[in-house]
């Protein structure tokens, strides 16, 4: 199958086979019903990464992708049926203004998307060569033409012509809330499902109340939905962006009982346990929160031994996971003090071996 192409023929397939896949390796903690969310068929990334391959003999630009675990090999890209319906309409345009601006091809290496469900989008171009003003004059008009927000990259050198992010607007149970999705922060993949992963983890926590604690925040993706369900919000994040375009975030979305704090989930850990103070902490008393849950959305790594322990001296844990393998090394722990009550499975990446799931656990 082309890289990027999406046979619909065969999702219903696939997604019933990750459910199963699901139920079978967390048979050991949950045996009821899985709350299954699917994804559109096709359209469903809202950012792509490509190489750009220059032809020796005709001398024209194309996307293309690394050959899986074939080195040096790429594969060209013509259509890319996963992408969003606003990637799909940029690339042949932008590669079209490549093509026929010398300025715009001389060493081009990759090109990257990152769009919005509104049309927003940001374009990057990134070289192995520095920018001139020229480039810029060209680029600028290119960014015109194409309605988009454009960037130019080389080493060291970055040139956003506009923003250098989107704004997404995501519905959750009937209100909407808007994000700033900055070209290099960590965003959802999927917007479909991201929306659906919202509204799931804001019903199965709205009876719950008290306060919040939650690691790994990103852009305040989840928060903003949450917040609505717990009396205060204490949320943590290690990457400065993300930080930045929380606080945006949270400003924008007019909420007030939202306090965010740039700082890992090990060192979190540490300053809960009161084994470290930190300056970022300063303006957070940490012992005024009455918390009854943690939520946490780790990177593939899962959670590490103390933010574990962290976790299970919560009454409610809620557990958004990328990586399902380290999600059941997570739970073999957990299980041990909490109940899983609630599994999910949100289809982020159709027609890949990727499962992102979700957990609801409860103290003993
Ligand atoms: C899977 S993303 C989830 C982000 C957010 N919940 C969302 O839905 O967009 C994981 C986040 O964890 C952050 N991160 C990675 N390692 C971390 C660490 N050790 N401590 C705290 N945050 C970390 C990343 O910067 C990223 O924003």
């Amino acid at each position: 199958m082309q890289p990027g192409s999406a046979p619909t023929e065969t999702y219903d397939v696939q997604f019933s086979e990750k459910i199963e896949r699901t139920r079978d390796q967390f048979k050991d903690f949950f045996n009821g019903e899985i709350d299954a969310f699917r994804s559109p068929a096709s359209e469903y990334r809202m950012r792509a990464e490509f190489k750009i391959w220059h032809d020796k003999d005709t001398g024209r630009a194309c996307y293309a992708m690394h050959q899986p675990k074939v080195k040096n090999q790429v594969i060209p890209i013509e259509d890319f049926e996963i992408g969003s319906a606003r990637i799909r309409e940029l690339m042949p345009d932008v590669l079209a203004a490549v093509n026929n601006s010398t300025l715009l091809k001389q060493k081009l290496f990759q090109i990257e998307f990152l769009t919005a469900t509104s049309g927003d989008a940001v374009v990057s171009l990134i070289y192995h060569r520095p920018l001139s003003e020229q480039w810029q004059a060209e680029a600028e008009q290119l960014q015109s033409t194409l309605r988009c927000q454009l960037i130019g990259r080389s080493r060291k050198q970055k040139i956003a012509l506009g923003r250098d992010y989107v704004l997404e607007t995501l519905l959750v149970n009937d209100k909407s809330y808007t994000y700033q999705q900055v070209e290099t922060g960590f965003t959802q993949p999927n917007a479909a499902v991201c929306q659906k992963m919202l509204t799931w983890a804001q019903t199965v926590s709205a009876d719950i109340g008290g306060d919040l604690l939650e690691l790994y925040c990103g852009n305040g993706n989840f928060t903003l939905p949450l917040a609505q369900n717990f009396s205060r919000v204490l949320a943590t994040e290690v990457s400065k962006t993300s930080v930045k375009s929380a606080l945006y975030n949270i400003e924008q979305n007019g909420a007030t009982n939202i306090a965010i704090a740039r700082l890992s989930s090990e060192e979190f850990t540490e300053a809960m346990n009161k084994v470290r103070r930190f300056r970022r902490l300063e303006n957070i008393d940490l012992d005024s929160y009455q918390f009854s849950t943690i939520f946490v959305d780790p990177p593939r790594a899962g959670l590490d031994t103390d933010t574990v322990k962290l976790a299970s001296r919560f009454d409610n844990i809620i557990y958004i996971s990328c990586n399902p393998d380290t999600l059941a090394d997570n739970l073999a722990s957990l299980a041990t003090t909490h109940e899983v009550t609630r599994l999910a499975l949100f289809d982020q990446f159709p027609y890949t071996e990727h499962r992102e799931c979700g957990v609801i656990l409860r103290r003993r």
